[in-house]
């Protein structure tokens, strides 16, 4: 890729993006650069990933074509308000933050700015994100398929309308945590059971990869790969009973509603 690509803020969810991208191999860190206000941080991340680093968001986005807004969401003012002056029709304004509506960026930096709103997640640092995308109207199609070529070569990425963003944070964004707490719970099982904990998280999580695989790869419905595990009087059958009885199914849904509940309220 010949663009630049910038991250003003790069903590956790920032790294991920960051590390996705330089293990894919679409970019040096030659081409990237990176602000935060700890020249700390700055130094671990030039270290890690040989990226440019400065303590001024205007150096980034004078630098790069393409820069990823990765702060917390009430931090986005203080950085529009900071580089708003630099970004003209060259630059794409990328955001990442739960909360932060393209209307919010359009009020500050302009409406005529390119800005792509995006909700990707922490699996991005190990090629595995899935990201939802949805630009502004000024966004041509071809800049829109380049920045999703960015988020595709760390995972998944799918153009969506912004309306959906509230069910995307439910289901992807936030879910790696739920996700691991589930490889947690299921671990914590087996080592009741008698297996040896780092044992334990091994077949967990690669139960959990294996299980998404089958459902992304062969196309059939979960419950019918369900089925197939339960063998009738079998063992599996006694587990999702109680999984059942014990409201697995029903926590899951709520906690997945009062995610995206929350992300509507961040939103207003
Ligand atoms: N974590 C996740 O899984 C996901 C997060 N997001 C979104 O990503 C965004 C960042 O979240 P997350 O990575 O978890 O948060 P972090 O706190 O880990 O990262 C934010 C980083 O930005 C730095 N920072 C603060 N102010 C500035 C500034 N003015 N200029 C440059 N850097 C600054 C912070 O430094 P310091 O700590 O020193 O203040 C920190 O390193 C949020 O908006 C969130 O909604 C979206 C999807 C998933
Ligand atoms: O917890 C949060 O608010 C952020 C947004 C999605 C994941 N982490």
């Amino acid at each position: 890729m010949d663009k630049k690509i910038g991250f003003i803020g790069c903590g956790n969810m920032g790294e991920a993006i960051l590390g996705g991208i330089i293990s894919s191999g679409v970019l040096e860190g030659k081409n990237i650069w990176v602000s935060e206000l700890s020249s700390d941080r700055l130094k671990e991340l030039s270290d890690k990933y040989e990226v440019n680093t400065t303590t001024d968001g205007k150096e980034v986005v004078k630098n790069t074509d393409i820069f990823i807004i990765a702060v917390k969401p009430n931090i986005y003012p203080v950085v529009l308000e900071n580089i708003k002056e630099l970004i003209d029709s060259t630059k794409t304004v990328v955001t990442i933050a739960a909360g932060v509506t393209i209307a919010s960026v359009e009020n500050i930096i302009g409406s005529d700015k390119k800005i792509i709103r995006t909700m990707p997640n922490t699996p991005a640092l190990v090629g595995e994100g899935m990201t939802s995308i949805s630009p502004n109207g000024v966004v041509k199609e071809d800049e829109v398929e380049e920045v999703k070529g960015i988020f595709k070569s760390f995972g998944k990425a799918e153009i969506l309308s912004e309306y959906l963003i509230d069910s995307v944070i439910g289901v992807s964004g936030s879910a790696p945590a739920y996700v691991f707490m589930f490889i947690e719970a299921l671990a914590d099982g087996a080592v009741l059971e008698g297996m040896p904990r780092e044992k334990a998280y091994q077949f967990a999580a690669q139960t959990v990869l294996g299980s998404a695989k089958m459902v992304l790869e062969t196309g059939k419905h979960p419950g019918v790969l369900k089925d197939a595990v339960c063998s009738p009087g079998g063992t599996t059958i006694e587990a999702v009973k109680v999984l059942e009885e014990e409201g697995f199914r029903k926590a899951v849904i709520k906690a997945v509603e009062a995610c995206a509940s929350k992300s509507k309220k961040m939103s207003k």
